[in-house]
């Protein structure tokens, strides 16, 4: 598993420059998707680097001096990426995965309001921003991210169907937010489904997560309280050289397909447009989100060859089986191609065939999922799987009639149980000097 092993001899963090990442992608995503630290200091570099610059803000200039070797250290790690608040979308859709992630639902308080929901998306914007730079939340915050930089953590927050009844605000609840249609082989638990407000952490520093986490959580105060939550994880930077897409838990290179920024219709398919409907939602985007537990005995009983049937790509690369031994993870998949024996080398069920837009009308979605591993149960079988968050323009132009197709006979299902649900409406990048939302909760 070479991909796997450490290398003998250190491989020093190339020093070139980022570009900056904003969350209007004009361009591929940077490998990152977001801001070197060691670009924002300039030519200073380590040797110019203020007292605090590390934490960075107010609320942590009365740190300890690091030593010099260790801020070094810190201007050449992943803590010294940064990704940004500001933009015409909110961060957290187009930047690259990150290897920690939190997802939460909150209901708002009986009898919270319009007005409170305005003063908590301000206090959540206001932490967003100072912790997305690296800097100390503003009211009491824990230390708990201390000693570390940025490490690209993004907060994107949500809106779901039931807050617009509870804050008046019916008229301005977008169609595109109607529930989801059931599926067949839905296993939904309501409790751990949906929620008045949902808010997506990542970073790739499990401690930099987890204080932002426990941030929005103390910010929420009396005003909202934690429906659902849940944990998970991706590759950590640094963990392969080889520039595969991801692997999921079964083993899959996963997201190989997805939309590309630097694609014609990239934004359309992913974005509401400027003059969307309704007009708070320009710049947004719709998320679902979908805990799938994987059933990772009867999966791991498969051969590879049987795996891969499943999928219609090899496990080892994410060549499509069209390929035979030869292509690549970006090879262009034949669905016409028969083996031999006559029969289609990409199987008829196999999840990458029917989940292709060309086979669903257009539908396409952007897949930015984690991985979770919530233990073992009591019979011995792992509750883990795919936290699957997707982002579209319109889920009845995305993820329905996807998973509508799936629902008719993906070879997956087998291997599969849908569990969780939740649909959210995640407004555009707020401007400076605003907070996220604001367009609806003082339009
Ligand atoms: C309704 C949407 C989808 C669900 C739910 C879903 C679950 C799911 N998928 C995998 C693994 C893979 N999916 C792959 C491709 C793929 N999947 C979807 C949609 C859903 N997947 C789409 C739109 C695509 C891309 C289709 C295309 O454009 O060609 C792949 C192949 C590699 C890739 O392109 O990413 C894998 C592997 C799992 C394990 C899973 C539920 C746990
Ligand atoms: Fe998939």
């Amino acid at each position: 598993m070479a991909e796997q092993s450490t290398p003998k001899t250190p491989v020093p963090k190339t020093p070139a420059p980022k570009s900056p990442v904003s969350n209007t992608p004009a361009s591929e995503p940077s490998s990152s998707g977001v801001v070197s630290r060691r670009r924002l200091l300039g030519t200073a570099g380590a040797a110019g680097l203020a007292l605090g610059a590390v934490g960075g803000a107010a609320g942590y200039a009365a740190a300890p001096a690091a030593p010099t070797a260790d801020r070094t250290a810190l201007l050449n790690s992943v803590g010294a990426d940064e990704a940004m608040f500001h933009g015409k979308h909110q961060p957290g859709i187009t930047n690259a995965l990150q290897a920690k992630g939190h997802l939460v639902a909150f209901d708002l308080a009986a009898g919270a309001s319009r007005k409170e929901a305005a003063a908590l998306l301000r206090r959540w914007s206001t932490t967003a921003e100072r912790l997305m730079a690296g800097e100390a939340s503003a009211n009491d915050d824990t230390d708990v991210a201390r000693d570390a930089g940025p490490s690209s953590l993004t907060v994107t927050f949500g809106f779901g169907h039931s807050f617009f009844a509870r804050t008046g605000l019916e008229k301005q609840r977008p169609i595109a937010l109607d529930p989801l249609p059931d599926f067949s082989s839905d296993h939904l638990d309501k409790a751990r489904s949906n929620g008045d407000l949902w808010v997506q952490i990542g970073a790739n520093d499990s401690l930099v997560a987890f204080h932002a986490l426990r941030a929005i959580q103390q910010d929420a105060g009396r005003a909202a309280k934690v429906r659902w939550q849940m944990n998970g994880f991706n590759r950590s930077p640094g963990a392969t050289t080889r520039p595969l897409t991801a692997r999921n838990l079964m083993g899959q290179i996963d997201g190989t397909r997805n939309p590309k920024p630097s694609e014609s219709d990239f934004d359309r398919r992913i974005f509401v447009p400027d003059a969307g409907d309704p007009a708070w939602m320009a710049g947004g985007s719709y998320a679902v989100v979908r805990r799938i537990r994987m059933l990772l005995d009867d999966w791991e009983k498969l051969s590879v060859t049987d795996q891969e049937d499943v999928i219609g790509r090899r496990k080892s690369d994410g060549a499509p089986l069209s390929s035979g031994t030869g292509g690549t993870e970006t090879t262009a998949m034949d669905l016409e191609k028969t083996g031999g024996d006559g029969k289609l080398l990409v199987p008829i069920n196999a999840h990458a065939r029917i989940t292709r837009p060309d086979e669903n009308g257009g539908a396409a979605m952007l897949r930015r999922p984690f991985s979770f591993h919530d233990g073992i149960d009591a019979d011995g079988v792992p509750d883990a799987g795919l936290l699957f968050v997707c982002w579209q323009a319109d889920p009845l132009r995305g993820f329905v009639p996807v998973q509508r197709k799936l629902d008719r006979g993906d070879a997956l299902s087998t291997f599969i149980r849908h569990e969780s649900s939740g649909l959210f409406a995640v407004p555009g990048g707020a401007a400076k000097g605003e907070y996220v939302g604001q367009k609806l909760l003082e339009g």
